[in-house]
Protein backbone atom coordinates (compact mmCIF):
# COMPACT_ATOMS: atom_id res chain seq x y z
CA UNK A 1 0.00 0.00 0.00
CA UNK A 2 1.55 3.44 -0.75
CA UNK A 3 2.02 5.90 1.69
CA UNK A 4 -0.93 8.09 0.82
CA UNK A 5 -3.44 5.12 0.54
CA UNK A 6 -2.49 4.45 4.41
CA UNK A 7 -5.16 5.38 6.98
CA UNK A 8 -2.62 5.80 9.57
CA UNK A 9 -1.09 8.35 6.96
CA UNK A 10 -4.52 10.21 6.32
CA UNK A 11 -5.49 9.81 10.15
CA UNK A 12 -2.13 11.63 10.55
CA UNK A 13 -2.68 14.38 7.75
CA UNK A 14 -5.93 15.20 8.94
CA UNK A 15 -4.82 15.59 12.57
CA UNK A 16 -2.17 17.75 11.63
CA UNK A 17 -4.51 20.01 8.86
CA UNK A 18 -7.26 20.75 11.45
CA UNK A 19 -5.43 20.57 15.17
CA UNK A 20 -1.75 21.25 14.64
CA UNK A 21 -1.55 23.84 11.65
CA UNK A 22 -2.63 26.95 13.70
CA UNK A 23 -0.98 25.70 17.23
CA UNK A 24 3.23 26.97 17.75
CA UNK A 25 5.70 25.22 19.26
CA UNK A 26 5.78 27.78 21.74
CA UNK A 27 2.07 26.81 22.55
CA UNK A 28 3.13 23.58 23.20
CA UNK A 29 5.48 24.96 25.66
CA UNK A 30 3.11 27.03 27.18
CA UNK A 31 0.63 24.01 27.53
CA UNK A 32 2.91 21.22 28.71
CA UNK A 33 5.28 22.68 31.22
CA UNK A 34 7.71 19.31 30.83
CA UNK A 35 7.62 19.12 27.38
CA UNK A 36 11.82 19.04 27.05
CA UNK A 37 12.03 16.01 29.04
CA UNK A 38 9.01 14.45 27.22
CA UNK A 39 10.91 14.76 23.75
CA UNK A 40 14.32 14.44 24.78
CA UNK A 41 16.48 11.34 25.04
CA UNK A 42 19.71 10.86 26.40
CA UNK A 43 21.95 8.08 24.29
CA UNK A 44 24.50 6.78 26.31
CA UNK A 45 28.05 6.15 25.35
CA UNK A 46 31.13 4.82 27.12
CA UNK A 47 32.19 8.69 25.89
CA UNK A 48 29.43 10.60 28.27
CA UNK A 49 26.29 11.02 26.92
CA UNK A 50 24.76 12.30 23.52
CA UNK A 51 21.22 14.15 23.95
CA UNK A 52 19.25 14.44 21.42
CA UNK A 53 16.00 17.69 21.76
CA UNK A 54 12.94 16.83 20.00
CA UNK A 55 10.88 19.45 21.87
CA UNK A 56 11.29 22.07 19.36
CA UNK A 57 9.28 20.58 16.93
CA UNK A 58 5.77 21.21 15.38
CA UNK A 59 4.55 17.89 17.21
CA UNK A 60 2.03 17.10 20.28
CA UNK A 61 1.46 13.78 22.47
CA UNK A 62 -1.24 13.17 19.79
CA UNK A 63 1.10 13.73 16.55
CA UNK A 64 3.88 11.97 18.39
CA UNK A 65 1.82 8.77 18.76
CA UNK A 66 0.46 8.75 15.25
CA UNK A 67 4.04 9.41 13.90
CA UNK A 68 4.63 6.37 15.62
CA UNK A 69 1.66 4.15 14.62
CA UNK A 70 2.48 4.88 11.12
CA UNK A 71 6.06 3.70 11.43
CA UNK A 72 4.17 0.02 13.13
CA UNK A 73 2.08 0.35 9.68
CA UNK A 74 4.79 1.07 7.10
CA UNK A 75 6.54 -2.08 8.47
CA UNK A 76 9.68 -0.72 9.69
CA UNK A 77 10.13 -3.47 12.14
CA UNK A 78 9.76 -6.03 9.80
CA UNK A 79 12.24 -4.16 7.52
CA UNK A 80 14.44 -3.86 10.36
CA UNK A 81 14.58 -7.70 10.93
CA UNK A 82 15.24 -8.32 7.46
CA UNK A 83 18.05 -5.87 6.88
CA UNK A 84 19.50 -7.80 10.44
CA UNK A 85 18.92 -10.88 9.31
CA UNK A 86 20.61 -10.49 6.11
CA UNK A 87 17.80 -10.75 3.61
CA UNK A 88 18.41 -9.15 0.20
CA UNK A 89 16.46 -6.14 0.98
CA UNK A 90 18.66 -4.67 -1.87
CA UNK A 91 16.39 -6.61 -4.57
CA UNK A 92 17.33 -4.60 -7.40
CA UNK A 93 20.75 -5.65 -7.00
CA UNK A 94 20.26 -8.86 -4.96
CA UNK A 95 22.27 -7.80 -2.22
CA UNK A 96 21.71 -8.15 1.73
CA UNK A 97 22.36 -4.39 3.13
CA UNK A 98 24.76 -5.76 5.52
CA UNK A 99 27.29 -2.40 7.00
CA UNK A 100 26.00 -3.10 10.43
CA UNK A 101 28.17 -6.35 10.26
CA UNK A 102 30.87 -4.28 9.57
CA UNK A 103 31.02 -3.22 12.77
CA UNK A 104 29.60 -6.09 14.75
CA UNK A 105 31.31 -6.03 17.58
CA UNK A 106 29.82 -8.75 19.53
CA UNK A 107 30.50 -10.97 16.61
CA UNK A 108 27.45 -12.93 16.92
CA UNK A 109 26.82 -15.02 12.50
CA UNK A 110 25.59 -13.29 10.42
CA UNK A 111 24.47 -15.15 7.59
CA UNK A 112 24.55 -14.28 3.97
CA UNK A 113 24.27 -17.23 1.24
CA UNK A 114 24.40 -20.03 3.89
CA UNK A 115 27.87 -18.65 5.12
CA UNK A 116 28.79 -16.69 8.28
CA UNK A 117 30.36 -13.33 7.15
CA UNK A 118 32.18 -12.53 10.57
CA UNK A 119 35.39 -14.68 10.05
CA UNK A 120 36.31 -12.30 7.13
CA UNK A 121 35.16 -9.50 8.30
CA UNK A 122 37.36 -10.00 11.03
CA UNK A 123 40.22 -11.45 8.89
CA UNK A 124 39.98 -8.01 6.40
CA UNK A 125 39.87 -6.20 10.38
CA UNK A 126 43.18 -7.87 11.39
CA UNK A 127 45.14 -7.36 7.66
CA UNK A 128 43.54 -3.21 8.10
CA UNK A 129 45.20 -3.44 11.71
CA UNK A 130 48.91 -5.08 10.85
CA UNK A 131 48.76 -2.50 8.02
CA UNK A 132 48.01 0.47 9.55
CA UNK A 133 50.11 -0.39 12.56
CA UNK A 134 53.43 -1.08 10.14
CA UNK A 135 52.59 2.47 8.71
CA UNK A 136 52.33 4.41 11.78
CA UNK A 137 55.37 2.79 13.67
CA UNK A 138 57.47 2.85 10.41
CA UNK A 139 58.49 -1.05 9.84
CA UNK A 140 56.20 -0.17 6.41
CA UNK A 141 58.63 1.88 4.76
CA UNK A 142 58.88 3.57 0.78
CA UNK A 143 60.57 2.37 -1.97
CA UNK A 144 64.14 4.33 -0.51
CA UNK A 145 63.97 2.92 2.93
CA UNK A 146 62.11 6.40 4.44
CA UNK A 147 58.83 6.62 6.16
CA UNK A 148 55.47 7.33 4.88
CA UNK A 149 54.50 11.11 5.80
CA UNK A 150 51.40 11.23 3.48
CA UNK A 151 48.56 8.97 2.71
CA UNK A 152 46.38 9.32 -0.93
CA UNK A 153 42.87 8.71 -1.24
CA UNK A 154 41.67 8.26 -4.13
CA UNK A 155 38.32 7.50 -4.57
CA UNK A 156 35.03 9.30 -5.69
CA UNK A 157 31.20 9.30 -4.06
CA UNK A 158 31.11 6.61 -0.72
CA UNK A 159 34.80 5.85 -1.54
CA UNK A 160 35.93 8.91 -0.73
CA UNK A 161 33.51 11.31 1.19
CA UNK A 162 33.14 8.85 4.31
CA UNK A 163 36.78 8.55 5.17
CA UNK A 164 37.04 12.52 3.86
CA UNK A 165 34.11 13.16 6.73
CA UNK A 166 35.96 11.15 9.16
CA UNK A 167 39.52 12.30 8.95
CA UNK A 168 38.31 16.03 9.37
CA UNK A 169 36.19 15.29 11.84
CA UNK A 170 39.07 13.01 13.96
CA UNK A 171 42.13 15.18 13.39
CA UNK A 172 42.32 15.66 16.81
CA UNK A 173 43.30 12.54 17.18
CA UNK A 174 45.60 11.77 14.68
CA UNK A 175 48.57 9.67 15.26
CA UNK A 176 50.19 8.85 11.83
CA UNK A 177 50.62 10.45 8.05
CA UNK A 178 48.79 13.17 7.03
CA UNK A 179 46.23 12.13 4.89
CA UNK A 180 44.96 13.60 1.63
CA UNK A 181 42.02 13.22 -1.17
CA UNK A 182 41.71 12.72 -5.00
CA UNK A 183 38.31 12.41 -6.45
CA UNK A 184 37.35 15.04 -8.82
CA UNK A 185 38.34 13.64 -12.33
CA UNK A 186 39.51 17.44 -13.12
CA UNK A 187 43.22 16.79 -13.06
CA UNK A 188 43.17 20.17 -11.26
CA UNK A 189 42.67 18.01 -7.75
CA UNK A 190 45.55 15.13 -8.01
CA UNK A 191 47.71 17.98 -9.79
CA UNK A 192 47.15 20.30 -6.73
CA UNK A 193 47.97 17.60 -4.17
CA UNK A 194 50.59 15.71 -5.64
CA UNK A 195 52.85 19.03 -6.20
CA UNK A 196 52.96 19.25 -2.31
CA UNK A 197 54.44 15.52 -2.04
CA UNK A 198 57.47 13.59 -1.91
CA UNK A 199 57.17 10.07 -3.89
CA UNK A 200 59.54 8.39 -1.71
CA UNK A 201 57.21 8.72 1.19
CA UNK A 202 53.80 9.00 0.11
CA UNK A 203 51.57 5.98 0.03
CA UNK A 204 48.37 5.97 -2.52
CA UNK A 205 44.71 4.31 -1.34
CA UNK A 206 43.17 3.42 -4.51
CA UNK A 207 39.29 3.13 -2.80
CA UNK A 208 36.63 1.73 -5.26
CA UNK A 209 34.08 -1.00 -4.60
CA UNK A 210 33.69 -1.89 -8.35
CA UNK A 211 37.46 -0.78 -9.40
CA UNK A 212 35.79 0.25 -13.06
CA UNK A 213 34.46 3.90 -11.62
CA UNK A 214 35.82 5.98 -14.61
CA UNK A 215 37.09 9.10 -12.17
CA UNK A 216 39.00 6.68 -10.11
CA UNK A 217 40.40 4.47 -12.43
CA UNK A 218 41.96 7.44 -14.31
CA UNK A 219 42.90 9.02 -11.18
CA UNK A 220 44.93 6.25 -10.01
CA UNK A 221 47.28 6.00 -13.69
CA UNK A 222 47.69 9.42 -12.99
CA UNK A 223 48.78 8.49 -9.58
CA UNK A 224 51.04 5.55 -10.62
CA UNK A 225 52.59 7.81 -13.96
CA UNK A 226 53.52 10.80 -11.35
CA UNK A 227 55.26 8.05 -8.76
CA UNK A 228 56.66 6.36 -11.70
CA UNK A 229 57.86 9.06 -13.20
CA UNK A 230 59.98 10.14 -9.86
CA UNK A 231 61.04 6.43 -8.57
CA UNK A 232 61.36 4.81 -11.99
CA UNK A 233 61.18 1.65 -11.05
CA UNK A 234 58.18 -0.46 -11.51
CA UNK A 235 58.72 -3.17 -8.24
CA UNK A 236 58.69 0.43 -6.22
CA UNK A 237 54.87 0.45 -6.82
CA UNK A 238 54.40 -2.29 -4.65
CA UNK A 239 55.45 -0.67 -1.59
CA UNK A 240 53.16 3.08 -2.19
CA UNK A 241 49.82 1.43 -3.72
CA UNK A 242 46.96 -0.39 -2.03
CA UNK A 243 43.37 -1.65 -3.13
CA UNK A 244 40.25 -1.35 -1.28
CA UNK A 245 37.92 -3.11 -3.83
CA UNK A 246 35.38 -5.77 -3.70
CA UNK A 247 36.63 -6.44 -7.70
CA UNK A 248 39.97 -8.50 -7.25
CA UNK A 249 40.30 -9.04 -10.23
CA UNK A 250 40.23 -6.16 -11.46
CA UNK A 251 42.67 -4.41 -8.77
CA UNK A 252 44.84 -7.53 -9.66
CA UNK A 253 45.27 -6.10 -13.32
CA UNK A 254 46.08 -2.65 -12.10
CA UNK A 255 48.96 -3.87 -10.59
CA UNK A 256 48.33 -3.81 -7.04
CA UNK A 257 50.05 -7.09 -5.44
CA UNK A 258 47.22 -9.22 -3.54
CA UNK A 259 48.65 -8.72 -0.29
CA UNK A 260 48.42 -5.39 -0.24
CA UNK A 261 44.38 -5.66 -1.10
CA UNK A 262 42.22 -5.13 1.00
CA UNK A 263 38.38 -6.64 0.30
CA UNK A 264 34.86 -6.34 1.03
CA UNK A 265 31.86 -7.50 -0.42
CA UNK A 266 28.61 -6.34 -2.74
CA UNK A 267 26.54 -6.10 0.70
CA UNK A 268 29.06 -2.92 1.92
CA UNK A 269 26.62 -0.01 -0.13
CA UNK A 270 29.54 2.44 -1.28
CA UNK A 271 27.93 5.25 0.65
CA UNK A 272 27.73 2.97 3.92
CA UNK A 273 31.20 1.76 3.39
CA UNK A 274 33.52 3.59 5.71
CA UNK A 275 33.05 0.98 7.93
CA UNK A 276 35.04 -1.37 5.13
CA UNK A 277 38.32 -1.23 4.08
CA UNK A 278 37.06 1.93 2.70
CA UNK A 279 37.96 3.40 5.95
CA UNK A 280 41.56 2.59 5.91
CA UNK A 281 42.72 5.85 5.42
CA UNK A 282 41.21 6.44 8.58
CA UNK A 283 42.47 3.60 10.68
CA UNK A 284 45.69 4.67 9.16
CA UNK A 285 45.13 8.37 10.35
CA UNK A 286 44.17 8.19 13.49
CA UNK A 287 45.44 4.24 14.37
CA UNK A 288 43.45 1.26 14.57
CA UNK A 289 42.56 1.62 18.24
CA UNK A 290 40.59 4.71 17.17
CA UNK A 291 39.10 3.32 14.11
CA UNK A 292 37.98 0.42 16.37
CA UNK A 293 36.83 2.64 18.80
CA UNK A 294 34.48 4.17 15.62
CA UNK A 295 33.20 0.49 14.62
CA UNK A 296 32.44 0.66 18.29
CA UNK A 297 29.88 3.50 19.03
CA UNK A 298 28.47 2.80 15.25
CA UNK A 299 27.46 -0.40 16.97
CA UNK A 300 26.13 0.89 19.87
CA UNK A 301 24.23 2.44 17.36
CA UNK A 302 23.04 -0.03 15.85
CA UNK A 303 22.06 -2.32 18.86
CA UNK A 304 19.95 1.00 20.08
CA UNK A 305 18.07 1.07 16.81
CA UNK A 306 17.45 -2.60 16.91
CA UNK A 307 15.99 -3.10 20.57
CA UNK A 308 14.95 0.07 21.89
CA UNK A 309 11.41 0.64 20.98
CA UNK A 310 9.41 2.67 18.68
CA UNK A 311 8.54 5.91 20.82
CA UNK A 312 12.46 6.15 22.47
CA UNK A 313 14.11 5.07 18.97
CA UNK A 314 16.10 7.79 18.34
CA UNK A 315 16.22 7.32 14.42
CA UNK A 316 12.69 6.53 14.20
CA UNK A 317 11.90 9.62 15.77
CA UNK A 318 14.36 11.22 13.25
CA UNK A 319 12.86 9.65 10.66
CA UNK A 320 9.42 10.10 11.54
CA UNK A 321 9.67 14.08 11.87
CA UNK A 322 10.98 14.30 8.81
CA UNK A 323 7.92 12.52 7.15
CA UNK A 324 5.82 14.69 8.70
CA UNK A 325 7.70 17.60 7.67
CA UNK A 326 7.90 16.75 4.37
CA UNK A 327 4.94 14.87 2.96
CA UNK A 328 2.24 16.44 5.52
CA UNK A 329 4.05 19.97 5.73
CA UNK A 330 5.33 20.15 2.21
CA UNK A 331 9.20 20.80 3.14
CA UNK A 332 11.80 19.92 0.44
CA UNK A 333 15.13 20.36 2.30
CA UNK A 334 16.74 19.41 5.63
CA UNK A 335 19.26 21.46 7.09
CA UNK A 336 22.48 19.64 8.58
CA UNK A 337 24.03 22.37 11.18
CA UNK A 338 27.40 21.34 12.94
CA UNK A 339 28.80 23.52 15.44
CA UNK A 340 31.62 21.78 15.50
CA UNK A 341 34.67 23.14 12.69
CA UNK A 342 35.80 19.26 12.82
CA UNK A 343 32.29 18.00 11.32
CA UNK A 344 32.83 20.91 8.60
CA UNK A 345 31.93 17.83 5.72
CA UNK A 346 29.16 16.01 7.55
CA UNK A 347 26.54 17.73 5.46
CA UNK A 348 28.60 17.06 2.52
CA UNK A 349 29.21 13.06 3.40
CA UNK A 350 25.20 12.83 4.19
CA UNK A 351 23.88 14.36 1.08
CA UNK A 352 25.15 11.22 -0.65
CA UNK A 353 24.04 9.09 2.08
CA UNK A 354 20.40 10.60 2.14
CA UNK A 355 20.03 11.72 -1.65
CA UNK A 356 21.68 8.53 -3.31
CA UNK A 357 19.61 6.38 -1.05
CA UNK A 358 15.95 8.22 -0.85
CA UNK A 359 16.18 10.26 -4.10
CA UNK A 360 13.59 7.65 -5.71
CA UNK A 361 10.40 7.89 -7.72
CA UNK A 362 9.60 4.51 -7.45
CA UNK A 363 7.80 2.29 -5.01
CA UNK A 364 10.05 -1.21 -4.34
CA UNK A 365 7.24 -2.78 -6.90
CA UNK A 366 7.99 -0.53 -9.44
CA UNK A 367 4.80 1.98 -9.63
CA UNK A 368 5.47 6.18 -9.21
CA UNK A 369 4.69 7.63 -5.84
CA UNK A 370 2.37 10.21 -5.50
CA UNK A 371 4.24 11.89 -2.75
CA UNK A 372 7.49 13.59 -2.18
CA UNK A 373 10.45 11.29 -0.98
CA UNK A 374 14.22 11.89 -0.13
CA UNK A 375 14.63 15.65 1.36
CA UNK A 376 17.42 18.01 -0.23
CA UNK A 377 20.24 17.46 2.33
CA UNK A 378 22.47 20.07 2.67
CA UNK A 379 24.10 22.32 5.31
CA UNK A 380 27.68 24.10 6.54
CA UNK A 381 28.77 24.41 10.24
CA UNK A 382 27.88 26.61 12.34
CA UNK A 383 28.41 30.00 12.63
CA UNK A 384 29.41 30.60 8.82
CA UNK A 385 26.34 29.31 8.05
CA UNK A 386 24.51 31.98 9.79
CA UNK A 387 26.31 34.38 8.26
CA UNK A 388 24.98 32.69 4.94
CA UNK A 389 22.19 31.53 4.43
CA UNK A 390 19.80 31.46 7.96
CA UNK A 391 18.51 34.78 6.78
CA UNK A 392 16.62 32.34 4.34
CA UNK A 393 15.60 30.16 7.27
CA UNK A 394 14.58 32.98 9.72
CA UNK A 395 12.78 34.88 7.47
CA UNK A 396 12.25 33.26 4.06
CA UNK A 397 8.75 31.46 2.59
CA UNK A 398 10.50 28.05 2.82
CA UNK A 399 9.67 25.73 5.52
CA UNK A 400 13.56 24.45 6.66
CA UNK A 401 13.53 22.05 9.24
CA UNK A 402 17.47 21.74 10.73
CA UNK A 403 19.31 19.42 13.26
CA UNK A 404 21.67 21.49 15.16
CA UNK A 405 24.83 19.39 16.53
CA UNK A 406 26.99 20.83 18.99
CA UNK A 407 29.52 19.34 21.66
CA UNK A 408 29.77 20.51 25.08
CA UNK A 409 33.68 20.13 25.14
CA UNK A 410 35.87 21.84 22.66
CA UNK A 411 39.19 20.22 21.36
CA UNK A 412 40.75 23.06 21.28
CA UNK A 413 39.97 25.29 24.54
CA UNK A 414 42.11 28.28 23.44
CA UNK A 415 41.62 31.62 25.61
CA UNK A 416 40.04 29.62 28.02
CA UNK A 417 37.27 27.93 26.78
CA UNK A 418 36.06 31.93 24.84
CA UNK A 419 35.39 30.68 21.25
CA UNK A 420 33.77 27.66 22.50
CA UNK A 421 31.52 29.41 25.19
CA UNK A 422 30.82 32.00 21.64
CA UNK A 423 30.22 29.24 19.40
CA UNK A 424 27.38 27.38 22.04
CA UNK A 425 25.52 30.75 22.46
CA UNK A 426 24.89 31.08 19.18
CA UNK A 427 23.81 27.62 18.76
CA UNK A 428 21.19 27.55 21.62
CA UNK A 429 20.95 31.50 20.28
CA UNK A 430 19.21 29.99 16.80
CA UNK A 431 17.37 27.39 17.67
CA UNK A 432 16.06 29.75 20.57
CA UNK A 433 15.05 32.50 17.64
CA UNK A 434 14.05 29.63 15.03
CA UNK A 435 11.07 28.77 17.75
CA UNK A 436 10.39 32.05 18.92
CA UNK A 437 10.81 34.48 16.07
CA UNK A 438 9.71 38.16 16.96
CA UNK A 439 6.60 39.51 17.13
CA UNK A 440 4.83 43.17 15.47
CA UNK A 441 4.58 43.89 19.11
CA UNK A 442 8.31 42.96 20.42
CA UNK A 443 9.17 44.49 16.88
CA UNK A 444 7.79 47.73 17.52
CA UNK A 445 8.71 48.40 21.06
CA UNK A 446 12.78 47.61 20.16
CA UNK A 447 12.14 50.33 17.67
CA UNK A 448 10.67 52.75 19.77
CA UNK A 449 13.39 52.18 22.65
CA UNK A 450 15.99 53.09 20.19
CA UNK A 451 14.16 56.30 19.26
CA UNK A 452 12.92 55.71 15.82
CA UNK A 453 10.14 57.97 14.73
CA UNK A 454 6.69 56.82 13.49
CA UNK A 455 7.42 56.78 10.13
CA UNK A 456 9.92 55.23 9.92
CA UNK A 457 9.17 52.62 12.42
CA UNK A 458 5.77 51.69 10.17
CA UNK A 459 8.07 51.41 7.02
CA UNK A 460 10.83 49.24 8.25
CA UNK A 461 8.71 47.24 11.45
CA UNK A 462 7.20 44.37 8.58
CA UNK A 463 11.14 43.45 8.20
CA UNK A 464 11.79 43.36 11.28
CA UNK A 465 9.32 40.66 12.52
CA UNK A 466 10.35 36.69 12.38
CA UNK A 467 7.16 34.83 12.41
CA UNK A 468 9.16 32.00 14.70
CA UNK A 469 7.91 28.49 14.70
CA UNK A 470 10.92 27.35 12.75
CA UNK A 471 11.26 23.55 13.77
CA UNK A 472 14.95 22.17 14.78
CA UNK A 473 16.64 19.20 16.71
CA UNK A 474 19.39 19.78 19.29
CA UNK A 475 22.06 17.02 19.38
CA UNK A 476 24.23 17.90 22.36
CA UNK A 477 27.24 15.66 22.69
CA UNK A 478 29.79 15.62 25.66
CA UNK A 479 32.74 15.17 23.01
CA UNK A 480 33.80 14.36 19.83
CA UNK A 481 35.27 11.35 19.74
CA UNK A 482 35.54 8.15 17.47
CA UNK A 483 33.52 6.59 19.70
CA UNK A 484 30.52 9.38 19.56
CA UNK A 485 31.12 9.93 15.81
CA UNK A 486 30.21 6.66 15.06
CA UNK A 487 27.34 6.64 17.36
CA UNK A 488 26.14 9.42 15.52
CA UNK A 489 26.87 7.92 11.77
CA UNK A 490 25.07 5.64 12.80
CA UNK A 491 22.03 6.79 13.93
CA UNK A 492 21.33 8.97 10.81
CA UNK A 493 22.06 5.59 8.44
CA UNK A 494 19.19 4.19 10.50
CA UNK A 495 17.23 7.03 9.88
CA UNK A 496 17.93 7.02 6.37
CA UNK A 497 16.47 3.60 6.63
CA UNK A 498 13.65 4.10 8.30
CA UNK A 499 12.26 6.70 5.38
CA UNK A 500 12.93 4.45 2.98
CA UNK A 501 10.84 2.04 4.46
CA UNK A 502 8.17 4.87 5.09
CA UNK A 503 8.36 5.66 1.43
CA UNK A 504 8.28 2.12 0.41
CA UNK A 505 11.29 2.78 -2.03
CA UNK A 506 14.47 1.17 -2.22
CA UNK A 507 17.54 2.88 -0.79
CA UNK A 508 20.27 0.80 -1.32
CA UNK A 509 20.69 0.69 -5.22
CA UNK A 510 21.45 4.11 -6.90
CA UNK A 511 20.42 3.55 -10.38
CA UNK A 512 19.89 7.56 -10.99
CA UNK A 513 24.00 7.80 -11.68
CA UNK A 514 24.05 6.03 -14.65
CA UNK A 515 22.40 7.62 -17.19
CA UNK A 516 24.83 10.52 -17.08
CA UNK A 517 27.83 8.24 -16.96
CA UNK A 518 26.38 6.31 -20.54
CA UNK A 519 26.22 9.45 -22.44
CA UNK A 520 29.64 10.68 -21.28
CA UNK A 521 31.10 7.63 -22.63
CA UNK A 522 29.40 8.58 -25.38
CA UNK A 523 30.72 12.52 -25.82
CA UNK A 524 33.98 11.69 -24.83
CA UNK A 525 35.69 10.47 -28.51
CA UNK A 526 33.07 12.85 -29.91
CA UNK A 527 35.37 15.87 -28.47
CA UNK A 528 38.39 14.62 -29.97
CA UNK A 529 37.13 13.82 -33.26
CA UNK A 530 37.19 16.16 -36.42
CA UNK A 531 33.98 15.72 -37.79
CA UNK A 532 31.32 18.04 -36.45
CA UNK A 533 28.57 16.57 -33.74
CA UNK A 534 24.59 16.80 -35.06
CA UNK A 535 23.85 13.41 -32.79
CA UNK A 536 22.23 14.92 -30.08
CA UNK A 537 19.62 17.62 -29.13
CA UNK A 538 20.49 21.28 -30.39
CA UNK A 539 21.53 22.27 -27.04
CA UNK A 540 23.96 19.52 -26.50
CA UNK A 541 25.63 19.71 -30.38
CA UNK A 542 26.06 23.69 -29.68
CA UNK A 543 27.97 23.17 -26.51
CA UNK A 544 29.88 20.56 -28.21
CA UNK A 545 30.77 22.33 -31.61
CA UNK A 546 31.01 25.53 -28.96
CA UNK A 547 34.13 23.40 -27.11
CA UNK A 548 35.46 22.31 -29.90
CA UNK A 549 35.98 25.40 -31.56
CA UNK A 550 37.67 27.09 -28.76
CA UNK A 551 40.47 24.33 -28.16
O1 LIG B 1 33.51 2.69 -5.10
P1 LIG B 1 33.17 2.82 -6.53
O2 LIG B 1 32.73 1.52 -7.14
O3 LIG B 1 34.33 3.41 -7.29
O4 LIG B 1 31.94 3.79 -6.68
C1 LIG B 1 31.98 5.12 -6.25
C2 LIG B 1 30.61 5.72 -6.13
O5 LIG B 1 29.93 5.66 -7.36
C3 LIG B 1 28.55 5.36 -7.16
O6 LIG B 1 28.32 4.07 -7.56
C4 LIG B 1 27.62 6.25 -7.92
O7 LIG B 1 28.21 7.21 -8.69
C5 LIG B 1 28.37 5.52 -5.66
O8 LIG B 1 27.30 4.84 -5.17
C6 LIG B 1 29.68 5.05 -5.15
O9 LIG B 1 29.87 5.44 -3.83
Amino acid sequence: MTLTKDPVFQELKAHVESNEKNVTILDHFKNEPDRFQKFSHTFETRDGPVLFDFSKHRVSEKTFKLLLKLAESRGVEKMRSAMFSAEKINFTEDRAVLHIALRNRSNKAIVVDGKDVMPKVNEVLAHIKEFTDDVISGKWTGYTGKKITDVVNIGIGGSDLGPLMVTEALRHYQVGPDVHFVSNIDGTHIAEVTKKLNPETTLFIIASKTFTTQETITNAETARDWFLSKAGDKSAVAKHFVALSTNVPKATEFGIDPKNMFEFWDWVGGRYSLWSAIGLSIAVHIGFENFEALLAGAHASDEHFQSTPLEKNIPVIMAMLGVLYINVYGAETHALLPYDQYLHRFAAYFQQGDMESNGKFVTRDGSRVDYSTGPIVWGEPGTNGQHAFYQLIHQGTRLIPADFIAPVQTLNPIRDGLHHQILLANFLAQTEALMKGKTREEAQAELKKEGKDEKTIESILPHKVFEGNRPTTSIVLKRITPFTLGALVALYEHKIFVQGVVWDINSYDQWGVELGKQLAKVIQPELSSSSEVTSHDPSTNGLIKFIKSQH
